[in-house]
């Protein structure tokens, strides 16, 4: 067809119109075949988010896109197909750490799509318990920020409850001056917590010098208050300044553009290997000389990509540490089994929190 002469509206517009009618004929078919896979799954006692799965979708998805359609575009479109089609195998609902608008709430529609049920959670100890009481069948808490490091909240719940990983996120964190007052003259205070006052500290010294900084977390809270307050602003999301109903004095405060924040799906499902899987173990070992390397070695013996390492107090006040690690592979993979077996030698307790598709840190 000659670009340069389009045919009459009309037309175009009725082949739009039938296109739409045989997605929607496609789209029912779609749904009704995800029913027929939650009855298999409900007969055998299989977990209904399977992100193993969706993995493979998305994956093909960007393998066969013809355009123009951008990858991002079909991603965010299929999200939501797949979403309407999960929820009607099984209705699924799903904690986060709130209240609305906060970057974990972010995270949840990012992986679950708004066909589910989300229930906002006052801290992310409650979102273990949550899961853990079977009131909800999945939670999304933060557990490391590429600036800020890691979320101590977060990595301190493993051992205090059965909880496992079964997948991750990232979010790019965009931080926002929110306030209703009409100039950075009139800001005095500033309501934010300590990792995202730390991500804007450049920009705030260099505009807003003298604002007093009222700790308030999380970022959705803060932007409650700065609402309240005419010579207040908040450090927070768009979404959150949107649920909240105020505006955005200044966007983009964020000192580096690139911040992310990665998040972790909690629930008791084990996703199958993909073949680009991540897995997350927690051990601790005697207090005795070498025993660390030792227990490290093990990795590097059967060539496991060891991609963090954490520690953190053993809460018992002994100076006794929990190390959390992160590293490449399925628990199904004979190295990390090898790897795993020669760990569990090693220390005195092992336990692995999950394996789950990994996420490429840098695609979001
Ligand atoms: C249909 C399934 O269940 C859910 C829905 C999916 C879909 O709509 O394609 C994919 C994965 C699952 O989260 C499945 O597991 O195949």
């Amino acid at each position: 067809m000659d670009e340069a002469t389009p045919r009459p509206l009309e037309k175009i517009r009725q082949d739009i119109d039938a296109i739409d009618t045989q997605l929607v004929s496609l789209l029912s078919r779609r749904v009704e075949l995800a029913q027929e896979v939650g009855r298999v799954k409900g007969r055998d006692n299989r977990p209904y988010f399977t992100p193993e799965r969706e993995r493979q979708i998305f994956d093909k998805l960007e393998q066969t896109n013809p355009g123009p359609m951008r990858a991002k575009q079909l991603q965010a479109i299929f999200r939501e197909i797949i979403s309407a089609a999960r929820a009607a195998e099984k209705p699924l609902v799903a904690a986060f750490w709130g209240p609305a608008g906060t970057y974990t709430h972010l995270a949840a529609i990012q992986t679950f799509g708004t066909s589910t049920e989300f229930v906002a959670q006052d801290g992310i100890a409650d979102v273990f318990q949550a899961i853990e009481q079977g009131k909800v069948d999945y939670g999304v808490v933060p557990v490391e920020n590429a600036l800020a490091g890691v979320v101590p909240e977060t990595l301190d719940m493993f051992p205090q409850t059965n909880v496992k990983i079964c997948a991750e996120v990232y979010i790019p964190i965009h931080h926002h001056l929110a306030s209703t007052a009409g100039s950075l003259d009139e800001v005095q205070r500033i309501y934010a917590f300590g990792q995202p006052v730390n991500q804007c500290k450049g920009w705030i010294r260099s505009n807003l010098p003298n604002a007093e900084i009222i700790d308030t977390a999380p970022t959705a809270r803060a932007a409650q208050k700065a609402l309240e307050d005419p010579q207040g602003a908040a450090i927070c999301n768009s979404l959150a300044a949107q649920l909240v109903g105020i505006p955005l004095l200044v966007e983009h405060i964020s000192d580096n553009p690139a911040n992310r924040t990665r998040f972790l799906v909690l629930g008791y499902n084990e996703p199958a290997k993909t073949g680009r899987d991540k897995s997350s173990v927690m051990f601790n070992l005697k207090n005795k000389p070498g025993e660390l390397v030792k227990a490290l070695s093990a990795f590097e013996r059967h060539g496991v990509n060891l991609m963090m390492i954490e520690s953190r107090p053993a809460q018992r006040a002994t100076f006794e540490y929990i190390f959390y690690c992160d590293c490449a592979g399925h628990r199904t993979d004979a190295n990390l089994q090898a790897a795993l077996e020669e760990l569990r030698e090693n220390a005195l307790e092992t336990v692995i929190l999950g394996s789950y598709p990994y996420r490429d840190p840098l695609d979001v």
